[in-house]
């Protein structure tokens, strides 16, 4: 290996060690809100290890003293004096074991909530680049990693240092030889344990992330349960879903191996110490240099060590768990969100829904852009439809109107103020949105409409629900509103979870409206309770709607072309079937079809319609 990559490679290991220990570092400022509790574990743990202590100098006193004075009085009162010790120390050892976990359990819950609050707080780009299941992984795995790390890791290795450097101050006082034997051991046991903590660390880091691409797969394949029967591909998500885990067993099943060996071979360097002690210590107690009481005491004292000895290696293992886990959650947590509140930003009252986007473009997180200097002009309560091919833009231009990306250029103005110059939450209480892929809540009717109004009376959700044309059709259901929907209640169908959706915007009564109408894959009916429902909720609020039914796009004030981000065209129906372009192109190509078959069903018998809609 040449000098430079030995030097690379020593600068990347320095730079990997201050990394690790800036995440310990932030894993034990996990505990300043629970110093008090803190302060007393460490306090348990000297009171219990000094209790410890304690015996071996009265088993010293035994030996030296009480078997050779004979005195059976002296010899009850050691006995009770050992009783009494054990005693005190077992009770500070549950002292020890309760509070660490204790605080263990309460760091988990503020990890948990404020990984949560983040999550909400991150920006749709932060989402658009994330796997749902390694997010998951992070709430539950890596937290419980952490969590672990407290009892298992940091209070164990809190109790092996209290232990070792007393017994080793009380070692040298009581002979140096066997002292030094015994110290030879921790340089041996130091360079073990690094040695394992570099290798276990990667293997770790692979496991947690394993375990994410496991819930993604399994969070994928479950929510697109219908896509993968349908497609008759179980046996490929199985297969899947197989082969990730079998690639987590090898790396549990490699870390298990190299973290296995470490405690018998702990044991092991301890046994060979307490061996060498014994054989030197014996020969000065039959030389007569040491008393026989002194060597019991320095291999009870030797024998202290063997516990935290014992755990080391479970303590290692806990220490690079709570390490790769506190790095996967401090990654998420330091991503600052791109989407927040100006430092001076106002908060927007009603607004009049005047809406403006001055030479806008546009660009998601991979820096493409994918809208071009556009400039739209609504006037409040018009409607704006927006039309073109698919990858166009329509639905990236309804993405900046609530902010859920800013532009790259360019403003969106709404009644003449800047959307970043507005707080996120007044700015997105005045604009109602429903989406295509609509998103119901586990919860009831009743809250799933209400979502967006704290404190909505039961009138006005019916209301809203009349006028959303579902009113009857949720009085039909099982418990009417307290009916439960989402994915524990009853299954709605695509127009039915619709017209809840547009019952939950109107409730918010908002001055402008955000409507993706892109696809229409509901039956004819649905369609017209659809429409009617959409009409009745764009009535005097200014709308952006990305449109495929004639009705909506003939009624817009302006309709909006797109083309490769570009609007190409823009004006009314009537003039832009003039105009002859890819508008009047796309009327004759699909739109003329819906007119005709609507002027069909306009001069057909009510009791005639339902054949043509067969
Ligand atoms: N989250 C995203 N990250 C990166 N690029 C994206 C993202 N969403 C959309 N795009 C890209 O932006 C361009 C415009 O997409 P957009 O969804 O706005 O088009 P659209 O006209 O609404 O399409 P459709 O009619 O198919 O819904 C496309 O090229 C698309 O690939």
């Amino acid at each position: 290996m040449q000098v430079t990559q030995v030097e690379q490679q020593f600068s990347s290991q320095q730079t990997q060690a201050t990394e690790n220990w800036r995440i310990y570092l932030r894993i034990l400022g996990l505990l300043r809100p629970h110093r008090m509790q803190t302060i007393l574990t460490v306090l348990c743990i000297i009171l219990a290890t000094a209790f410890s202590l304690i015996v071996p100098g009265l088993l010293q006193w035994v030996v030296d003293v009480g078997i050779r004075t004979g005195r059976f009085q002296d010899l009850v009162w050691a006995a009770l004096a050992i009783l009494g010790v054990s005693a005190l120390r077992g009770l500070f050892a549950y002292g020890q074991g309760y509070l660490s976990q204790a605080i263990s359990s309460l760091v988990a819950y503020d990890l948990r909530n404020s990984l949560y609050e983040h999550l909400q707080e991150l920006s749709f780009s932060f989402h658009d680049d994330s796997e749902t299941g390694q997010l998951m992984s992070r709430m539950t795995a890596d937290i419980e990693a952490v969590r672990n790390f407290f009892p298992m890791g940091l209070f164990r290795a809190v109790t092996a240092i209290v232990t070792f450097v007393p017994v080793l101050v009380l070692l040298f006082r009581l002979d140096i030889t066997l002292s030094l034997i015994t110290l030879i051991s921790i340089p041996i046991m130091a360079v073990l344990a690094g040695n394992t903590i570099r290798h276990l660390r990667p293997l770790m880091l692979a496991a947690q992330n394993g375990v994410g691409d496991l819930s993604t797969i399994m969070q994928e394949s479950l929510t697109g349960v219908r896509v993968v029967k349908s497609f008759a591909r179980e046996d490929f998500e199985i297969e899947k879903f197989g082969s990730k885990n079998l690639e987590l067993r090898e790396l549990n099943m490699q870390a298990m191996r190299l973290s296995a060996w470490n405690q018998p071979l702990m044991v092991l360097i301890l046994n060979v110490v307490l061996v060498l002690v014994v054989w030197v210590g014996g020969i000065d107690v039959a030389n007569h240099r040491m008393s026989l009481g002194t060597l019991v005491a320095v291999t009870n004292y030797i024998l202290l060590l063997g516990m935290p000895v014992r755990t080391l290696g479970f303590m290692i293992n806990w220490f690079v768990r709570g390490l790769s886990g506190g790095s996967r959650i401090f990654s998420v947590m330091d991503t600052p969100s791109t989407i927040t509140d100006a430092p001076q930003a106002q908060v927007m009252d009603k607004v009049m829904g005047h809406v403006q986007f001055e030479h806008v473009s546009f660009a998601y997180s991979n820096g493409i852009e994918v809208l071009h200097d556009l400039n739209i002009d609504a006037k409040p309560g018009q409607s704006i439809a927006i039309l073109g091919p698919t990858g166009s833009g329509k639905s990236s231009i309804l993405h900046l109107l609530p902010r859920f990306y800013d532009t790259k250029n360019g403003r969106v103005l709404i009644d003449g103020h800047d959307v970043r110059d507005v707080t996120l939450a007044s700015l997105r209480r005045n604009i109602g949105l429903v989406l295509q892929d609509v998103f119901l809540f586990n919860a009831t009717v009743r809250e799933n409409i209400a979502y967006g109004v704290l404190g909505a009376t039961d009138e006005q959700i019916y209301e809203a629900a009349r006028t959303a044309r579902i009113h009857d059709f949720i009085l039909t259901l099982p418990d009417g509103y307290d009916t439960w929907v989402g994915e524990r209640g009853v299954t709605l169908s695509g127009g039915q979870k619709q017209r809840i959706a547009i019952a939950r915007t109107l409730l918010l009564d908002p001055s402008i409206l955000v409507l993706d109408d892109s696809t229409s894959s509901v039956d004819m009916e649905t369609e017209y309770l659809i429409q009617q429902a959409l009409e009745a909720v764009m009535r005097g609020r200014t709308t952006f709607v990305v449109a495929s039914r004639l009705r909506t796009i003939k009624n817009a004030d302006q309709i909006l072309f797109m083309d490769r981000g570009h609007i190409v065209e823009r004006g009314t129906h009537e003039a832009l079937l003039r105009n002859n372009g890819p508008y009047a192109h796309l009327y004759d190509l699909q739109l003329r079809e819906q007119e005709e078959f609507e002027d069909q069903m306009l001069a057909t018998q009510p009791d005639e319609q339902s054949e043509v809609l067969q």
